[in-house]
């Protein structure tokens, strides 16, 4: 099973008690930020700050991803810092084009052979927040093999689409598919966006049940208070596993007799089904349900 990417924490570069602490509260990933939520006079000081956190504390139990500014904005230097100080994943945001993953990947790259870091040791990821970035989301996806996954970002996106977020999100549904599309072409992660209403736990639960139905891996997030709901909605019911079960046993069943299909409780089994209960059996062990 891939690694789960339910939870992206943004952690403001700038703060060293979030930096810190950010490890324990259960997100699947950390997202170190340097972009929109650094001030310009905090810029340097959260890039040494985050640098150091990395070489601090022990972050080995969750994903890292540090999230750059533009390369003609200090993300040059972001990128040598982090990539120095181990980072796993690079998010570049605003991307807009399959060349601004190729030319991210270029500085990674020469970053590694400087410190003789094995090459392609450094993963990457884009965040489209943009029109161009949704029209280009295919060729973004597949422009380079660091790349893990690709997300929406809706604040921009809406800003630049002018409009806001709406509670049904109806204004996010092409990019959210078309994303999603382009991430499941190149076998990639698809992560949906933030969820800024910190106080509305309901509106986040509506959001995760549509996402989650759409087909995301998870969700960026910026509290800690957020990530219990959205593990928990993509963790798979005793139920549901219950259901993966007696699929995986009928299957047994009909090979057993030579066939490929079978009725289990009245509902057809084939291919397609018995890959489906195998993720809801592999995502569950994944989360440490008892799984027999
Ligand atoms: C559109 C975009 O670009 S989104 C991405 C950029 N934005 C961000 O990174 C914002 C990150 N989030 C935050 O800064 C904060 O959560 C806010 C401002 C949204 C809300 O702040 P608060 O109301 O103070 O949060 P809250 O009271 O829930 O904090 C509880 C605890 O969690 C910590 N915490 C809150 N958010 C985070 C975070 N993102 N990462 C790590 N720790 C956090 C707080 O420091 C506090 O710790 P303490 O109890 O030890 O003092
Ligand atoms: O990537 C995200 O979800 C946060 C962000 O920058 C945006 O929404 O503009
Ligand atoms: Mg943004």
């Amino acid at each position: 099973m891939e690694r789960l990417r339910r939870t992206m924490m943004f952690v403001p570069g700038a703060n060293p008690a979030m930096l810190r602490d950010a490890v324990l509260y259960g997100a699947d990933s950390v997202m170190f930020d340097l972009e929109d939520a650094v001030s310009l006079k905090e810029k340097d000081t959260a890039r040494v700050l985050v640098y150091s956190a990395l070489k601090t504390f022990d972050y080995s139990s969750v994903e890292t991803v540090v999230r750059v500014n533009a390369l003609d904005a200090g993300g040059k230097q972001d990128i040598e810092a982090m990539v120095l100080g181990g980072i796993n994943v690079i998010r570049l945001p605003k991307t807009e084009t399959a060349q601004d993953i190729i030319d991210v990947d270029a500085v990674i790259t020469a970053v590694e052979a400087k410190y003789d870091i094995p090459a392609g040791t450094t993963h990457m990821m884009a965040a489209i927040e943009s029109a161009e970035g949704v029209l280009n989301a295919r060729e973004i996806a597949k422009a380079s093999d660091r790349m893990i996954g690709i997300a929406l970002g809706a604040e921009d996106y809406v800003t630049s689409q002018k409009t806001r977020r709406y509670p049904d999100g109806a204004e996010l549904s092409f990019a959210r598919n078309y994303i999603l599309h382009s991430a499941r072409a190149a076998g990639i992660a698809a992560i949906d966006t933030v969820y800024s209403d910190v106080d509305n736990e309901e509106g986040l639960r509506h959001e995760t049940e549509l996402i989650k139905q759409l087909g995301f891996d998870g969700k960026s997030v910026i509290n800690p208070r957020q990530i219990p709901v959205i593990n928990g909605i993509y963790a798979p019911t005793v139920k549901e596993v219950q259901k993966a079960q007696e699929v995986m046993a009928g299957i047994r069943e009909a090979e057993a007799k030579g066939s490929g299909v079978i009725a289990v409780n009245g509902q057809m089994v084939d291919k397609p089904i018995v890959e489906r209960a195998e993720r809801v059996l592999a995502l569950a062990k994944a989360t440490n349900m008892e799984v027999d």
